[in-house]
């Protein structure tokens, strides 16, 4: 494991009232993240992937050293994105597999003429069923391609959260997450058509635990934060949109392969996120803990404890030790050639 030096270390919360552009170079391209200056960072380079490490901390909510949360974005390589079992695969198997994507109704309309989400979406594991009511399947049912990236976001998961509690240990006297270990029971497949996005929302549910991991496959996207109202962040940036809204504070671009990893509940009371794909086709994956005991139901305590228990064989057919182990064999032309036709990467 290698790490370079921080390129910026602590962005002082209350220095300016801009949004800094700060230009990140990864192993395949640069990335430009935007972000407010109250959101301080530091990037590292870990085997074969960039990590970079953003920590939420809202000016006036506290003393230095207030920490919301963290967001960890795992950047993927062409070498990460095209190993056997990685990205291109999981990608050019749920492109030509159906997994009973489908659009759901709106129940929280942020748009009244919001009707069906502006995304199609099937969940596997403990059952879902905050915001949007999403039909559901157990692990047992999902097809390889869900187990495989569930095993991939459990590496993440775990990779994010220790490094960015190692880093907010060097910040702040208290960590808002106390390392421990990542574990996920439910995972939300999301599929995108051109045009499609998800609007501002959060994941910060109660019966949620606090580390949420998406994996990005296919077109690019933008993944935007911003307060919310009621949070009554005392901001020096708190600028307000034509609508009244806070505006964003931080602003990630996504490309196929990358992990984003949400630690810290405190992030979805403060902060709402979005994504706008840029492009075709992508599929978002999403795994969170569903606290079965939080359930209200006897029904629904089984429901999320049987159905999001991950099958025995998958753990040794799909674990995933991360992106500092060599890349296996690569794909095959053929399944390449059909990646690379679908996406708009980087280079
Ligand atoms: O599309 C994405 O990358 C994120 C999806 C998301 O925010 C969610 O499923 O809650
Ligand atoms: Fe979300």
């Amino acid at each position: 494991m290698s790490s370079s030096q921080p390129l910026v270390e602590v962005v002082n919360p209350c220095q300016s009232s801009l949004l800094l552009m700060m230009d990140i170079p990864t192993t395949q391209s640069s990335l430009l993240i935007r972000t407010a200056s109250s959101t301080i960072f530091t990037s590292q380079t870990f085997g074969q992937s960039n990590k970079c490490i953003l920590v939420m901390a809202p000016p006036g909510c506290g003393e230095e050293g207030d920490i919301a949360g963290s967001v960890t974005l795992l950047r993927a390589n062409k070498r990460i994105c095209s190993v056997l079992n990685g990205p291109d695969q999981l990608f050019s198997e749920l492109c030509t597999k159906d997994i009973g994507l489908r659009r759901n109704p709106v129940t929280r309309q942020g748009n009244k003429s919001e009707v069906w989400t502006r995304h199609f979406a099937q969940n596997w594991g403990a059952p879902y069923k905050f915001g949007v009511a999403v039909q559901s399947k157990s692990f047992d049912e999902a097809p390889p391609a869900i187990l495989k990236a569930l095993h991939r976001m459990l590496w993440g998961g775990n990779a994010a959260a220790s490094s960015a509690s190692e880093w907010i240990k060097n910040l702040s006297q208290v960590d808002p997450v106390p390392n421990r270990d990542v574990v996920f029971n439910e995972l939300l497949s999301l599929g995108y058509m051109q045009d499609d996005r998800i609007s501002y929302h959060d994941d910060g549910e109660k019966q949620l635990g606090p580390t949420v991991a998406t994996l990005s496959l296919g077109s690019p996207a933008v993944m935007s934060f911003r307060p919310k109202r009621k949070a009554k962040i005392q901001t020096t940036y708190g600028k307000k949109g034509p609508k009244g809204d806070f505006v964003e504070v931080l602003v990630l671009p996504l490309y196929h392969g990358d992990l984003v990893v949400m630690h810290g509940t405190r992030i979805h009371r403060l902060y709402d996120h979005k994504v706008d794909p840029h492009g075709g086709r992508r599929f978002a994956l999403t795994c969170r803990y569903i606290d079965p005991s939080s359930l209200n139901s006897k029904e629904e305590k089984e429901a999320a404890t049987m159905n999001g228990q991950i099958p025995a064989e998958a753990f040794n057919s799909y674990r995933y030790l991360g992106d500092e182990v060599e890349a296996d064999e690569p794909l095959s032309g053929k399944c390449q050639n059909a990646v690379s036709n679908a996406l708009t990467r980087p280079t």
